[in-house]
């Protein structure tokens, strides 16, 4: 009996094996973060986030943007405003903070958190009393920064892990038509 690369014999039955290439949980879960991103309204900076369980289940998924009832067309989105009431920084909901309390477990005990971007001190805050032990990032152009520098301090103290994520492929393709 013949066969390729994409099958093989099992008594003498010939069957079609799995694809070989899928993207994995850790590609899976950050380019669900990056599409979340994709959400935000905020012309400068766009953060997504993604709350996963021990078992690769997503239990929240969240992205920069007006608290509910905060109309994104009437609230500032501007920064080095003259007063920092007209800037989003008092206003804007970070992505991690929007994972975390709009998740669909009540637990995220022990769970990793992918984001985008390094979490501010705030979000840290958040990321600990949550109980997520693990941070999975991408970018940290912000590690200069006090509120980054504070985060790891507090992550590191808690105990929480953070780790740089490097991705295999530079870009991931979604095609509407569902060709490959
Ligand atoms: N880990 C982070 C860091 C930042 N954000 C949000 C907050 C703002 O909307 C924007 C940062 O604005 P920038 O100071 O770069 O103009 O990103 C977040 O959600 N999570
Ligand atoms: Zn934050």
């Amino acid at each position: 009996m013949e066969h390729d690369d994409k099958t093989t014999n099992i008594n003498e039955v010939t069957i079609q094996r799995k694809r070989e290439d899928p993207i994995d949980w850790k590609e899976y879960f950050m380019a669900t973060a990056f599409l979340a991103a994709k959400r935000s309204k905020d012309p400068s900076c766009q953060v997504g986030a993604c709350v996963v369980s021990k078992d690769n289940k997503i239990l929240g998924i969240g992205y920069n943007g007006m608290p509910i009832g905060c109309s994104d067309d009437e609230f500032p989105w501007g920064k080095n405003t003259p007063s920092p009431l007209n800037s989003k920084f008092f206003y804007v909901c970070h992505a991690e903070m929007n994972a975390i309390l709009f998740r669909n477990s009540a637990d995220v005990k022990n769970c990793t958190i992918y984001v985008s971007l390094f979490p501010c001190n705030e979000c840290a805050k958040i990321i600990i009393q949550s109980g997520i032990t693990e941070v999975i990032y991408i970018s940290d152009k912000n590690a200069h920064k006090d509120s980054v520098i504070a985060s790891k301090i507090m992550l590191d103290a808690a105990g929480v892990k953070h780790w740089s994520y490097k991705p295999k492929n530079e870009k991931i393709v979604i095609n509407f038509t569902g060709e490959a």
